[in-house]
């Protein structure tokens, strides 16, 4: 069975998952890549992807699912919501996307097929800034299919706030193990279809 772990057991599997040969890294890698891999099984033609990134290692996720939809031949773009200044891990992935991905500011987003939300994941909490609120408005109002990595942001992972203008999602990946959060009736309407990724 699938466990449930809060934000802090989320970390000590991590860490343990390191401390027994893994690297954060390749628990990033595992996390992007298996999303876009549970996404390519559900579409039969290229779609065009966009990717919200925050500052966290939430985007770094994001990020490694662009890479692998570009090598795909598939059309992708991501936006760096929060600025440049990502987590360490995010920022390696930032330099390894091919040039064929478009790097784009918040204005002048494209429409798009996928939108993917890696903007916050299990390091959120409180209310969305304004600027994110105010995009996730936007998209929230758009038809295409709705992706969150681990957590539609806007939504605490251990108890479920739900902040004004969050993410509502088709699909949601979570990583390694629900959150207490995919368990509460009133978040699951904004995750739609929660799958649990193996990123071991
Ligand atoms: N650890 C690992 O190796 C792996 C982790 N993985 C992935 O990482 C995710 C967790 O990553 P994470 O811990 O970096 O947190 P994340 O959700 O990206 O956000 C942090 C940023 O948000 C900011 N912030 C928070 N609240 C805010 C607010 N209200 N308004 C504005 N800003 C706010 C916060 O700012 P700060 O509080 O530091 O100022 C910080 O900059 C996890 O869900 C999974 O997807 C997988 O890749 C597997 C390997
Ligand atoms: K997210």
């Amino acid at each position: 069975m699938t466990p449930v772990y809060t934000v802090a057991q989320m970390r000590a599997w991590e860490d343990a998952a390191v401390a027994t040969g893994g690297s954060y890294a390749a628990l990033m890698e595992n996390a992007g890549a298996r999303a876009a891999a549970d996404l390519f099984s559900r579409f039969e033609t290229a779609q065009r992807l966009l990717v919200l990134c925050g500052k966290g290692n939430n985007g770094g996720d994001g990020l490694v699912l662009a890479r692998h939809w570009a090598e795909a031949g598939w059309p992708a773009a991501v936006c760096l919501l929060l600025g440049e200044n990502l987590s360490p891990l995010s920022a390696a992935n930032l330099a390894n996307l091919p040039p064929s991905v478009q790097q784009l500011p918040p204005e002048r987003l494209p429409e798009s097929d996928v939108v993917v939300d890696a903007v916050f994941g299990t390091g959120y909490s409180g209310e969305l800034p304004a600027a994110v609120a105010a995009l996730m408005r936007q998209i929230n109002r758009q038809s295409g299919c709705n992706v969150a990595l681990d957590m539609p942001s806007g939504i605490n992972s251990d108890h479920g706030h739900i902040a004004a203008d969050s993410f509502c999602a088709q699909i949601t990946y979570a990583f390694q193990a629900f959150k207490p959060a995919h368990k509460l009736p009133e978040v699951q309407a904004y995750c739609g279809d929660i799958v649990c990724l193996d990123i071991a």
